[in-house]
């Protein structure tokens, strides 16, 4: 068990209130509610196709950006509703950032600037001396730094997988957000890369809460604190059937769906 110690509360809470969401007419999350506390790792686990993805966008407002997209409920971010009107949506980018699946630094772009590279979002400019800081403080918080410190003016692009995620993860840091939203950041990596990108977990979860989609239970069993186990069944829109300490849904279960997935016995 790598599980981090609970925040001390110096990332925010980040609140999904009755969040229901439509791709056409098609409606696939219904009445999510989950609270997901300042500087703790919060796991979304479920079979394929029951939203757990949607509802992870609908958290930074990237749902929105599909043509067909549409959702109701609100997202409080330590108490104020991101899709309130007059909310910019740049704002919710910048204080909830996001890790993708694939790594996907700029590749021709050196190691040092793929970690600014979200800087503009932020509108503040900052000298030469700034930067270096910065650069050197998000790739030690990704554990990425002692790896690449002799090599920052080299392309993204040429280090491995598990170091473009580490990559990914300092260059959403370097905008300062208040929560991490990881999109199983894992699925495309090696063993020891995926143990390495999960002990980086553990050392941010003191500073901003995460929130992490992952299919790999011992994963979730080992970063998080606690669950929230989506199900879509038999065609009906997703839905949480189960949340609570990690210990508990995997000790514990109340619900016999949820201690059937966890001990994999179907998805
Ligand atoms: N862009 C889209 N257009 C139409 N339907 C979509 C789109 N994205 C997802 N869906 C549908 O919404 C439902 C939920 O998908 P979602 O990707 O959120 O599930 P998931 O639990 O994350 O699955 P997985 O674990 O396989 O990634 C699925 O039925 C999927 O087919």
């Amino acid at each position: 068990m790598i599980l981090p110690p609970q925040g001390d509360g110096t990332g925010s809470t980040l609140e999904g209130r009755r969040v229901s969401a439509w791709f056409g007419d098609r409606k696939v999350l219904d009445r999510v509610s989950l609270t997901m506390p300042s500087g703790q790792v919060t796991a979304l686990i479920g079979p394929s196709g029951c939203g757990k993805s949607t509802f992870l966008r609908i958290l930074n407002r990237m749902h929105e950006l599909v043509p067909t997209a549409s959702l109701a409920g609100e997202v409080l971010l330590d108490g104020e509703d991101i899709y309130a009107p007059g909310r910019r949506l740049t704002e919710a980018r910048r204080n909830i950032g996001m890790v993708f699946q694939k790594p996907n630094p700029f590749p021709a772009m050196s190691i040092y600037d793929n970690v600014l590279a979200g800087l503009k979002l932020t509108g503040l400019r900052k000298s030469g001396g700034e930067k270096d800081h910065l650069v050197e403080e998000c790739l030690t918080k990704a554990g990425l730094w002692k790896e690449v410190r002799d090599r920052l003016r080299q392309p993204g692009g040429a280090l491995s997988g598990g170091q473009q995620q580490r990559l990914c993860i300092a260059r959403s840091l370097a905008i300062r957000p208040r929560v991490l939203l990881m999109d199983e950041p894992c699925s495309a990596l090696d063993p020891t890369s995926t143990r390495r990108i999960e002990e980086t977990i553990g050392e941010l979860a003191h500073e901003v809460t995460i929130v992490i989609v992952t299919h790999n239970m011992q994963q979730a069993a080992r970063v998080s604190h606690q669950c929230a186990f989506f199900l879509a069944e038999q065609g009906t829109p997703g839905a949480i059937v189960e949340h609570g300490p990690t210990p508990a849904m995997f000790g514990s279960p109340t619900d016999p769906r949820t201690a059937d997935y966890v001990a994999g016995r179907f998805g």
